[in-house]
């Protein structure tokens, strides 16, 4: 996968992928990453990029000449013959899930356009842009952090990535819910003993406690979640009892 990120601030990526699983999967060549610098496309003399509001009100906004050029280039280098699919972070977006980090995982090439100030002339979202994406409901200095953590959920998701130890388990692994407590050696820590279950080697015991832990902890901290589930019907039966717990 090609990875394109038009940015004012390409530095504040160095961190991120220049770092364990995201670097090595540079390494492996199972991902390519590469960030432009909006500014170096700007025409005027002193590198402009953003200017006040028509309408006026508070803040400033990014001009289109230098995001347009930016972009023509980048998609000039990715010689494709249809348009690439390129994503705008921006609070106004839809809401990032894992689901659809998995349909992005599946590109071939992903431009992400990180915006500052106010935002970005509406020119450019209306022509260039394919996807409006959001991390969540908070407003941030700029579009690059988001950019960071969507490239981080699509990247362990492509093949190759995580060892097989740390193969990441998808959506219809834990079907929606929360995922289940976990425990390592030493099985007593600061005197705090390990669920016995789980030294038992029994593993339908085992399996039968995680998915109950999975069920309590999503019913207490996602009862959305549960919303959408089919569950078995001794499942259906923890979440009554939990339910006539809670009245
Ligand atoms: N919640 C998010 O994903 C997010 C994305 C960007 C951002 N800040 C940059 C920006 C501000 C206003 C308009 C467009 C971009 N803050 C939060």
């Amino acid at each position: 996968m090609k990875v394109r990120i038009l940015t004012l601030f390409p530095e504040m990526f160095n961190g991120p992928f220049g770092t364990s699983i995201l670097k090595k999967a540079q390494e492996k060549e199972l991902i390519d990453i590469q960030c432009f610098n909006i500014r170096d496309f700007a025409l005027n003399k002193h590198k402009k990029v953003d200017d006040y509001p028509f309408g006026g009100g508070a803040g400033m906004v990014m001009t289109p000449q230098p995001i347009f050029d930016c972009h023509h280039h980048v998609t000039q280098m990715l010689n494709l013959n249809e348009p690439c699919k390129t994503i705008y972070l921006s609070p106004k977006g839809s809401t990032f899930t894992q689901e659809k980090a998995m349909e992005l995982a599946k590109e071939e090439q992903l431009i992400f356009l990180c915006g500052h100030y106010e935002g970005i002339d509406q020119r450019i979202i209306d022509e260039l842009v394919t996807d409006e994406i959001s991390i969540g409901d908070y407003v941030l200095t700029g579009g690059e952090l988001p950019a960071m953590v969507i490239v981080d959920a699509i990247t362990r998701l492509i093949p190759g990535v995580l060892s097989t130890e740390a193969s990441y388990e998808d959506e219809s692994f834990h079907c929606g819910l929360l995922e289940y407590p976990h425990y390592t050696r030493p099985r007593a820590f600061n005197g705090l003993e390990v669920p016995s279950v789980l030294l038992s080697g029994n593993h339908k015991d085992i399996d039968m406690w995680r998915r109950k832990q999975s069920i309590e902890l999503t019913f207490e901290r996602r009862p959305d979640l549960l919303k959408g589930l089919q569950l078995k019907k001794n499942e259906a039966q923890w979440v009554a009892e939990l339910s006539k717990k809670k009245e």
